[in-house]
């Protein structure tokens, strides 16, 4: 009997991607996408690409030993990938990272001149895994570089130190980074953050400040 075909997990990123452009979390070529394989292989986006439009031959794979795989000697892998592969190294349950740009995203992260951002402490946060009740949680911020593996050996260096609250992490003035279990879970987990962004924006913006969210 022949083995039921496994779906191709380039499809779920391709999916995700659309929903993300169609947000507006992923204009034009902004933002990158991986799923890692049992043999701890992953696929990512191949840099510069549409996101809005990817295919199969938009993906390059990387293996754990370092050697890229592309679908034609000009696809190049995203620029980022140094951080889905320092996230990885970090995090063994991770199976999938997500990367995306928004407005909210960029705004919220120059709330605080500090290194991490306080959230509210909603109920939803149990989608990203904070159980307690009334959590007092605070997602990570980086400082942007323009050289990605400064960016890389940062979060390297601080989450080995102090390890995140959440599976979540912010680029200022340029997008968030989420890792997950699964490439699902990891589409929810970008929801999620993005409507926390969202809301944070809002409530600044009508003047509404929970106890605990007083401007610095
Ligand atoms: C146009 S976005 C600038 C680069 C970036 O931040 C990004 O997320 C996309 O880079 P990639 O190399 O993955 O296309
Ligand atoms: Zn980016």
């Amino acid at each position: 009997m022949n083995s039921p075909k496994l779906i191709d997990p380039r499809l779920e990123l391709i999916l995700a991607a659309r929903h993300f452009y169609q947000q507006g979390w992923m204009v034009g070529t902004a933002g990158n996408l991986s799923v890692r394989l049992p043999d701890d292989s992953f696929w990512i986006t191949a840099s510069g690409r549409s996101k809005g439009e990817l295919e199969l031959g938009d993906f390059v794979r990387i293996y754990a030993d370092g050697t890229v795989e592309k679908p034609s000697p000009d696809v190049k892998p995203s620029a980022q990938t140094v951080i889905h592969q320092a996230l990885y190294t970090l995090f063994p349950e991770a199976r999938s990272c997500y990367h995306v740009h928004s407005v909210e995203a960029n705004l919220v992260s120059r709330f605080v001149q500090g290194d991490t951002l306080p959230l509210p402490p909603f109920e939803m946060l149990k989608g990203l895994g904070i159980w307690q009740e009334n959590p007092d949680c605070a997602m990570s911020i980086f400082a942007n570089h323009s050289q990605v593996s400064c960016i890389a050996d940062e979060i390297k260096e601080r989450f080995t130190t102090i390890p995140p609250q959440l599976s979540a992490l912010l680029n200022r003035d340029h997008g968030v980074t989420i890792w997950a279990p699964s490439a699902k879970t990891a589409r929810n987990y970008i929801e999620l953050v993005e409507y926390i962004f969202r809301y944070m924006v809002a409530a600044r913006g009508t003047g509404f400040c929970r106890a605990g969210e007083e401007r610095e």
